[in-house]
């Protein structure tokens, strides 16, 4: 853990509404079936224009508007009935560690390929969006951060004979080390809204692929299996490498315009902006959300959608999540097979549209991080990242007795 706060659970993002269209924009894209998927703005969750009020609603929003589907009812009925609720909520998407028999019987045979979600899911939620590591562990590229923490160290036996809740520190501990496990097992993924030279940092394994910027920023990995290497070479995609300028240009201006603002800070993710709200007391949201409206209204081919207390500026192409996830998912050779099981675990509103497009092509599962009821296309459940790293370490020592099995 570090030494600020973590935040346990909190409102689902709403996206706002959407503006004009703009003209198509092509990406420096070399796989050319995708040019499809750039030819067209996405229309869905954006734009740059909208009134502050709705933003200012967007990220109050503390349960979904539209209540149609048996999940949405779990929601809204959860919002006046509290924790009973929460157990109709788990009947439609159960513990993946609870039914995870149920979770391994569907994969059998199948290749189980692995994409994770970074914050919220492999690491908590914290105040500070530059010290989200993985684990417990202090960057060695911040050595004076190590001071606090061997005075907390040094607490560590008390909080142990005080927390019967234990393991799930040490658990943490341990993620790292549970991804790099599953990556030996199985080809794996890190699928984030941050930029890919950030998350690379905070994971720091080589092994994986990575897709920054909400999916934009595709790269494979620098070792591992041979077998996956040749692969990889493949998978280099940056759909929205035009927007360089234009993003770098709208990060300058948003520093400068919301520096007044205590607490908030804007975050450069390459390809998209994040503008954090976490700190900044509620009175000022107003202020923030109207100070980033006026900005991106001179950008029409940008568009916000909404995150955990973040604003998210990305560009107005069809591109997510899930078209990463599809992306990958060919270049490692798998469109088409039926014998391909995704498994995909996330947290936030951006990962939904990944559990879609594995909810449509009646493969795999998603798999929600919340502790709360959400309306989601996941069909299972984890509670927070340490039941994530039971999951990673029960799916490996599966796969370990499975191979056992077939040698015998
Ligand atoms: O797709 P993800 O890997 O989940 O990234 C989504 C955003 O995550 C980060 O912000 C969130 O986590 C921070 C650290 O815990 C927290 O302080 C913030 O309030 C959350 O919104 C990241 O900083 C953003 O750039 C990502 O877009």
């Amino acid at each position: 853990m570090t030494k600020q706060n973590v935040v346990m659970q909190e409102e689902p993002a709403v996206a706002v509404a959407a503006a004009a269209p703009t003209r198509a924009v092509s990406g420096g894209a070399n796989h050319a079936r995708y040019r499809k998927f750039l030819s067209r703005p996405d229309l869905s969750s954006g734009g740059g224009g909208g009134k502050a009020g709705s933003w200012i609603e967007s990220m109050k929003a503390s349960s979904p508007t539209h209540v149609k589907s048996a999940a949405a009812r779990a929601v809204s009925s959860f919002a006046s009935h509290g924790e009973q609720d929460y157990d109709g909520w788990m009947k439609l998407h159960p513990s993946a560690l609870d039914d995870f028999e149920v979770l391994a019987a569907a994969s059998k045979g199948k290749q189980i390929v692995m994409f994770l979600d970074y914050d919220g899911t492999l690491s908590p939620i914290v105040d500070d969006p530059d010290r989200a590591f993985m684990s417990d562990e202090v960057s060695s590229s911040d050595p004076l951060a190590l001071l606090p923490l061997v005075s907390v160290l040094s607490l560590v036996p008390l909080f142990l004979l005080w927390n019967g809740g234990t393991k799930e520190l040490l658990l943490l501990k341990q993620m790292r080390e549970a991804v790099r496990e599953v990556a030996r097992h199985f080809p794996t993924a890190i699928v984030s809204g941050r930029c890919t030279e950030k998350v690379t940092s905070f994971v720091e394994l080589s092994e994986l692929y990575y897709a920054g910027s909400h999916g934009m920023d595709i790269k494979g990995p620098n070792d591992g299996p041979q077998h996956l290497k040749a692969k990889a070479e493949n998978v280099l995609f940056q759909p929205a490498r035009d927007f360089l300028p234009m993003i770098d240009e709208v990060y300058k201006r948003l520093v400068e315009t919301t520096k007044c603002i205590p607490g908030s800070m804007v975050e450069n993710n390459k390809f998209c902006l994040s503008v954090h709200f976490r700190c900044v007391d509620e009175k000022k949201w107003c202020l923030l959300a109207e100070k980033v409206r006026s900005t991106i209204t001179d950008y029409p081919k940008l568009r916000l959608t909404h995150g955990r207390k973040v604003l998210e500026i990305r560009p107005i192409i069809k591109w997510d999540k899930g078209k990463a996830l599809e992306f990958l998912l060919e270049s490692l050779g798998y469109d088409g097979h039926n014998d391909v099981f995704p498994l995909y675990i996330g947290d936030d509103r951006t990962d939904e549209d990944a559990f879609k497009v594995l909810q449509d092509r009646g493969q795999g599962f998603g798999i929600l991080v919340s502790t709360i009821a959400k309306e989601t296309n996941a069909s299972f459940s984890l509670r927070e990242p340490a039941e994530v790293l039971k999951f990673l370490r029960r799916i490996v020592e599966w796969k370990q007795i499975s191979m056992e099995e077939c040698r015998v």
